[in-house]
């Protein structure tokens, strides 16, 4: 039985740090239990956020990140390096510091990859999901499609998509744990994203937005509105689902 709980916090700020704080703090927990943790990372302004917040917390001395693998939830289908990248973000915002100071093995951040990369020299965003659904059962216990994520974070669109699964697009119903996006409405055009089953593998899922113009679409997700129109509402943990949100993207959640 998956719980759901809705928290919110004044400000964009204070929900990166708390979820900063809340991050750190779960893995902690889950690093106590086993070994290892994965982590699902999603981009976004507080996403991203969040990450520097991790950054900024002297609590990240506390994690022993060697024991720690980081995913993500979607990437743009850009070359290794590109600005606008949710890993080149991610490694900016965090990734590099944890990697040269505090013992996270570069072999553990898991990037989809680009266009030319990877031993399968991805040119297509099908073939660079297929590769990352190779990696992603790599790691997971046999038979499984993916880990069972501690945490996989999410971001929200004004639209109500997560990751990179769009309303009225193909990858709500696709299979198999990763897909390649096409015509996204959020540019760039080209992506991959986790499906909804490699999502509700997680035990933990948190939706995190902020801003007035998620108003409506996390009041819609939260009050159960078809996932054609607001696809957030899927993105259920298999244990728990956090709605994450500051005071304006709350603000028609009754
Ligand atoms: O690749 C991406 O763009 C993200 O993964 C996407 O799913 C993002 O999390 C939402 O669009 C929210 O983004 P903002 O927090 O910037 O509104």
């Amino acid at each position: 039985m998956s719980t759901r709980l809705v928290v919110v916090h004044p400000d964009a700020g204070v929900l990166a740090a708390a979820t900063a704080a809340r991050l750190l703090t779960r893995v902690l927990d889950a690093q106590s239990v086993h070994s290892p943790v994965h982590v699902v990372l999603t981009g976004g302004t507080v996403g991203i956020r969040t990450l520097a917040e991790v950054a900024a917390s002297p609590l990240r001395t506390a994690v022993d990140w060697s024991g720690v693998h980081l995913w993500w939830g979607d990437e743009r289908f850009l070359p290794a390096g590109d600005p606008d990248r949710n890993e080149t973000q991610a490694r900016e915002a965090l990734l590099d510091l944890l990697v040269a100071e505090h013992g996270l093995p570069a072999a553990n951040v898991h990037a989809v990859p680009g266009p030319g990369e990877g031993p399968a020299d991805v040119t297509t965003p099908e073939e660079s999901a297929a590769a990352y659904a190779r990696t992603l059962a790599a790691h997971a216990v046999p038979g499984e499609p993916v880990p069972a994520f501690d945490v996989l974070m999410l971001g929200m669109g004004p639209d109500g998509h997560v990751a990179s699964l769009f309303p009225h697009h193909a990858g709500l119903e696709a299979p198999g744990s990763t897909a390649g996006v096409h015509g996204s409405p959020k540019p760039p055009s080209e992506r991959v994203t986790l499906t909804f089953a490699a999502i509700g593998a997680a035990q933990e899922v948190w939706i995190v937005a902020a801003g007035a113009e998620k108003a409506a679409q996390a009041a819609a997700a939260l009050s159960g509105g078809p996932v054609t129109q607001v696809p957030a509402v899927r993105a259920v943990g298999h244990r728990r689902t956090l709605w994450l949100l500051d005071a304006a993207a709350a603000s028609e959640h009754r």
